[in-house]
């Protein structure tokens, strides 16, 4: 079990900066399977824990599992080391372990891989590389969120802006600030928003469990609604602008993310509304062609037959529950990230 570091009362008071840091050898991560209800911390020392917070989603978000699996295998090059000799095969194991502990986000095999190519030079190069993603990644999401707010207010008339997003794309699935809603704060901070639609984002609700949680902490105005209310939220005139992260774009553009990420795709496309994909160039897989290369996680199908502890599908119903669908690229008004605006077909 990692060790829990338990926090009463407000949040921002007790809490990391950072969703993700390092502190005298452990990762120490904001536990995100506990918001809102409790506020805690858990630092991970083993592989074991840090394969099990991912796959528990403990930790989640692309860029923040990119981060979590390079300090991983710096954890893993410290204790496969002694007397300036290190177990090279035990480290390349445990990091395999960490890299498939979920297939879908790029960044996490990315975050192994840049770790793990500083091996040879021994473990203190490794931790280099990993305290390295994770000090750029703020930057990087703020470069990311500037630009996009740029595009946002090009593509946008009305202001102040009504945004609709999906899932947890903040401070939490990040090392910090935040990617689809980094470019929220910074919208909020230039005065250019009215007001957030937060897709609850069934079945484990980080929209409503961790996007809102973000949003109020950070005093943005803001509703909650069920994912399939955004589709006529459009239709009534109450969106400006989608704003949506990514696990991986592949090669031509084609846009992995949260399950529902499609479905309000369409729907924006139907009624004209800009669709806006805020990412790190880390999360763009150039040897995928298209989306149809991606391996889409399914998750346990207990995820969809309880809500909230309690038993919503009859027994022995079988379940389909994807973690991710695909957007094709067609759909996609511009992908957004620290270096380029991509646009393609329907802007
Ligand atoms: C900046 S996070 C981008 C994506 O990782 C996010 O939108 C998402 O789909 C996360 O899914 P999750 O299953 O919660 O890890």
């Amino acid at each position: 079990m990692p060790e829990q570091q338990p926090t009463t009362g407000p949040a921002a008071a007790a809490w990391p900066a950072r969703s993700v840091d390092w502190q005298d050898g452990a990762i120490v991560i904001i536990d995100q399977t506990a918001l809102p209800a409790e506020h805690r911390v858990l630092r991970l020392t083993t592989c074991a824990e840090v394969v099990d917070a991912i796959a528990r989603l403990a930790v989640r978000g692309a860029p923040a599992l990119g981060v979590v699996g390079a300090l991983g295998v710096a954890q893993s090059a410290a204790r496969h080391s002694t007397n300036g000799r290190t177990d090279e095969a035990a480290v390349r194991a445990e990091a395999d372990r960490i890299a498939h502990a979920r297939p879908t986000a790029v960044n996490l095999s990315w975050g192994v891989r840049r770790a793990l190519a500083r091996l040879p030079e021994g473990p203190s190069a490794v931790l280099d590389e990993a305290l390295e993603l994770l000090a750029t990644d703020e930057r990087t999401n703020r470069e990311a969120s500037r630009r996009a707010a740029d595009l946002v207010l090009e593509l946008t008339s009305r202001r102040p802006l009504r945004l609709l997003t999906h899932c947890n794309t903040g401070r939490l699935a990040t090392a910090a600030w935040g990617t689809a809603l980094g470019t929220v704060r910074e919208l909020w901070q230039r005065g250019a928003v009215a007001e957030v639609l937060a897709c609850e984002t069934r079945p484990l609700l980080q929209g409503s469990r961790l996007t809102a949680w973000e949003l109020a902490e950070a005093g943005i105005p803001h509703r909650v609604c069920v994912d399939s209310a955004a589709a006529f939220a459009m239709a009534r005139g109450m969106v400006d602008c989608v704003l949506v992260g990514a696990d991986r774009i592949t090669a031509n553009g084609d846009v992995a993310n949260k399950i529902g990420t499609y479905a309000h795709a369409i729907a924006a496309a139907r009624h004209g509304i800009p669709f806006v994909v805020v990412a790190p160039e880390s999360t763009i897989d150039p040897s995928l062609a298209s989306g149809a290369e991606i391996t889409v996680e399914e998750r346990d199908g207990g995820e969809v037959t309880s809500f909230g502890g309690t038993r919503v599908v009859p027994a022995g119903c079988a379940t389909f529950n994807p973690a991710f669908d695909v957007t094709p690229a067609d759909l996609v008004s511009a992908v957004v990230t620290e270096e380029r605006v991509v646009t393609a077909a329907r802007t």
